[in-house]
């Protein structure tokens, strides 16, 4: 399956800012798991769409208020009922990147995890690196979860 991205920009204003007057990393956050549902969620449902695990995100650069933001997010890898989203974010003015991020999401039916039927097979280099990043960080996520019992 060809997987298209879904984008969405955000501008920062002053209620998404910190103590340091940039970006607060809590509203980088919920907007990185945001992109990442969308992209999860318009493959399925959103009503039978959780995110189990946000797999780390690293701030390169403070964003300033008024910046505009692109989140640019697809689905790179899935498993029997997990999708991995990869979401980059630049400024979207010039392009300059932001952050990236990974997330897991898992396709539920009454809470439970229920196969959702979907392949993704990588075209190109690029998207190949994704899908193995994103299968890695899955089964590493899945190795904890069984460590947590
Ligand atoms: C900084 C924060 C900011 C937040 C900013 C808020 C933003 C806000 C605005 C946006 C809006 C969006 C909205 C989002 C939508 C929710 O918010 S959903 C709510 C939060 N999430 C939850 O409540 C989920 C809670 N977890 C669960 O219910 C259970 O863990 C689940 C998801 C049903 C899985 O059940 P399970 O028995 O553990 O699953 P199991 O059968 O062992 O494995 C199922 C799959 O999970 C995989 N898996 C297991 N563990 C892991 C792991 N640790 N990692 C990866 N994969 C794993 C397995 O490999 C397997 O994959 P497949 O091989 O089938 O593909």
């Amino acid at each position: 399956m060809q997987i298209k991205p879904i984008i969405i920009h955000h501008m920062v204003k002053g209620a998404d800012l910190n103590h340091h007057d940039t970006l607060f990393a809590g509203r980088g956050a919920e907007w990185l798991v945001e992109a990442g549902f969308i992209a999860a969620a318009s493959l399925t449902q959103p009503e039978h769409t959780v995110c189990l695990n946000i797999h780390g995100m690293i701030f390169t650069r403070p964003v300033k208020k008024g910046s505009l933001l692109k989140f640019e997010t697809r689905i790179v890898y899935a498993g029997r009922t997990s999708l991995v989203a990869y979401v980059r974010v630049v400024f979207s003015q010039t392009d300059e990147f932001v952050v990236e991020g990974f997330l897991t999401f898992i396709h539920v039916i009454d809470g439970k995890p229920i196969p959702h039927g979907i392949t993704i097979e990588p075209a190109t280099p690029d998207e190949y690196t994704l899908y193995e990043k994103g299968k890695h960080l899955k089964e590493q996520g899945h190795q904890s979860t069984k460590k947590i019992g």
